[in-house]
């Protein structure tokens, strides 16, 4: 039954890395009427477990899940109050995460983090997505699957990822056989969320296809599993596997705890969990076959239906159903986009930039973007490599790290920051190329996230892929989608596709390529593509021995 919809109102709420933020949205026509957002106070743990101050070894990337209740206690009433909405008028929740971040808990939801006996375990922490430390076990899950020719590795492109369930859990086992022996069940943050929400544990099919190896109903056998590691025989049985809750479905209804955390009426509809990639293409209007929508945050997730299954070298996965119901959802993705912007800011920028931002009232991203707009493609005379958070797609290689090529005594802070927003337009390039050539048609570039607030990285990529960018209509995109999914789950539309009909929205073809550009850069995509094959796939293994010898000299294996 479609709910009479004048008034009615729905909160979407978007945890991403940095932060959570909320939405209130109507749900007749998707208006946003208020949002706030909240910085997780623990940030993301990558030097020191802040209970002991232990140093965390390299690549290590851990949360404290305290802080997303936080945001819950936090974003929803100030976004309420943003808004002037009485919470009467709101008839859902929905909620969105980044995946694969994953939560080691007691049956009672309680993460072993938050237990006495394991504060000063990193371990019993949350594993970020980011977290690429298990890149060995990851090797070994690919390697075994494909000596054992398993019929699911081509649905990942032929590579399992280090940042998702299986590589996070053999490590957990390999490492802390305690906590994996403690742990009732290996949780997705996205579902963890839903559970703080309504008291119901609801393992959310996306993250569960895209992540966890579910693929057309079965998980790896435990014959694999026991090939892999003895110990880690049942794990599926024990740790992971978990009745499935689809996209839009109710996972159930508002707790009184979360309703007195949130200030919303205990009851209304709590949807399913989601991940913060895909809940965006519904809020674009993009879930039609060929439309790619690029989610531009610290990384980018690049999400995608296709009419029919194919088997697409290095993507993360494919998924009946992973996007929207009754077609196959793509994801690919790069690990390292806005934190690799990010990361020069606060490390690769002398002071005097720094203080002239600050004179002027505005970040160090928008001066050097200022600065590095007045130049043409390949005046600064460098080409830089993506990797500095390792390469998610097409080379699924955490061991690889960032390059960049051409510098001299003349190059300055500009230069570098846009050698690093080309070096990801030509990743982004690179996945592109990668499915059509698959024979996964990309017909449409839709961009989403935080990133659309930079106007000369979304011409660089038009120019760098070649096609005009639509952007989404939400400055909080993932938010609106999992708006629009409690929307789907109050009873408001009958799916998905009419919810997002009604409340997305995108604007077409707002950066157009512009043809010298495009030619200047297809030149120089030449020279990444040199680049990138020659310290990606094998032929130097340089990027592999610093990593390893930097774990060496920090008395790691
Ligand atoms: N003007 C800008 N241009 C390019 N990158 C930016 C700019 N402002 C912030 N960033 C980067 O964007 C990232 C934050 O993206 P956002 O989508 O807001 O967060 P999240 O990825 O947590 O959802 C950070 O990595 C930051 O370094
Ligand atoms: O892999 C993901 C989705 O499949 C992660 O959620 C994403 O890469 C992290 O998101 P963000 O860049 O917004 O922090």
């Amino acid at each position: 039954m479609v709910l009479a919809l004048t008034g009615k109102l729905v909160v979407g709420v978007d945890f991403g890395t940095l932060s959570g933020r909320a939405v209130v949205v109507r749900v007749e026509d998707g208006a946003e009427l208020g949002s706030a957002v909240f910085e997780y106070p623990h940030g993301v743990l990558e030097q020191v477990l802040p209970h002991t101050g232990d140093p965390l070894p390299p690549d290590w990337a851990l949360q404290v899940p305290s802080d997303y209740v936080d945001v819950l206690k936090n974003a929803v009433p100030a976004a309420l109050k943003a808004a002037g909405a009485s919470a009467q008028d709101v008839i859902g929740i929905g909620t969105d995460f980044t995946a694969c971040t994953m939560i080691p808990v007691t049956a009672g939801g309680t993460p072993l983090c938050d237990l006495p006996e394991f504060q000063a375990e990193p371990h019993a922490y949350v594993k970020l997505w980011k977290h690429h430390a298990a890149q060995g076990q990851a090797d070994r899950i690919t390697d075994l699957a494909a000596a054992r020719r398993e019929k699911w590795l081509p649905r990942y492109g032929g590579l399992i990822s280090s940042e998702w369930e299986f590589a996070k859990g053999l490590q957990i086992l390999e490492e802390a056989p305690e906590v994996y022996a403690t742990m009732w069940r290996f949780v997705e943050a996205a579902d963890w969320i839903v559970w703080q929400l309504t008291g119901n544990y609801v393992r959310n099919a996306c993250t569960a296809g895209y992540k966890g190896i579910h693929q057309d109903g079965e998980y790896p056998s435990q014959d694999y599993l026991r090939e892999l590691n003895p110990g880690f025989e049942n794990f599926v049985l024990d740790k992971l596997a978990h009745p499935l809750g689809q996209l839009g479905d109710a996972a159930g209804g508002l707790s009184e705890q979360a309703a007195e955390w949130t200030g919303l009426r205990p009851g209304i509809a709590v949807s399913v969990g989601n991940v913060d990639a895909h809940v965006t293409a519904p809020a674009a209007q993009a879930v039609e076959p060929g439309q790619m929508v690029a989610i531009m945050g610290t990384s980018t997730c690049h999400v995608m239906n296709g009419a029919e299954l194919r088997e697409v070298p290095g993507m993360c996965g494919v998924v009946d159903g992973g996007i929207a119901p009754g077609l196959w959802g793509y994801e690919a993705g790069q690990s390292g986009v806005g934190d690799i912007f990010g990361w020069f800011v606060d490390h690769g920028v002398p002071p005097e930039y720094h203080a002239t931002a600050r004179d002027r009232g505005i970040s160090v991203h928008e001066l050097l973007s200022e600065l590095a707009a007045q130049q043409e493609p390949g005046e600064h005379g460098l080409l830089a490599l993506d990797w500095h958070s390792g390469n998610r797609s097409v080379l699924v290689d955490h061991e690889l790290s960032g390059l960049i090529v051409g510098q001299t005594l003349a190059t300055r802070a500009e230069d570098t920051y846009r050698a690093l927003l080309e070096a990801t337009a030509f990743g982004t390039r690179m996945i592109i190329d990668t499915f059509i050539d698959a024979g996964v048609p990309v017909t449409e570039f839709v961009v989403a996230g935080g990133l659309i607030r930079n106007p000369l990285l979304m011409q660089i990529y038009a120019d760098v892929i070649d096609m005009p960018l639509s952007v989404i209509g939400s400055e909080n995109g993932p938010a609106l989608g999992s708006a629009i999914h409690a929307a789907v789950a109050a009873g408001a539309y009958p799916d998905i596709r009419a919810a997002a009909k009604a409340m997305g929205s995108v604007e077409r073809d707002v950066y157009r390529p512009i043809p010298a550009n495009v030619a200047a850069y297809e030149e120089i995509f030449t020279d990444y593509l040199t680049l990138h094959d020659y310290f990606g796939r094998g032929v130097n293994q340089v990027m592999r021995r610093l990593k390893s010898r930097r774990r060496r000299a920090k008395g790691l294996r």
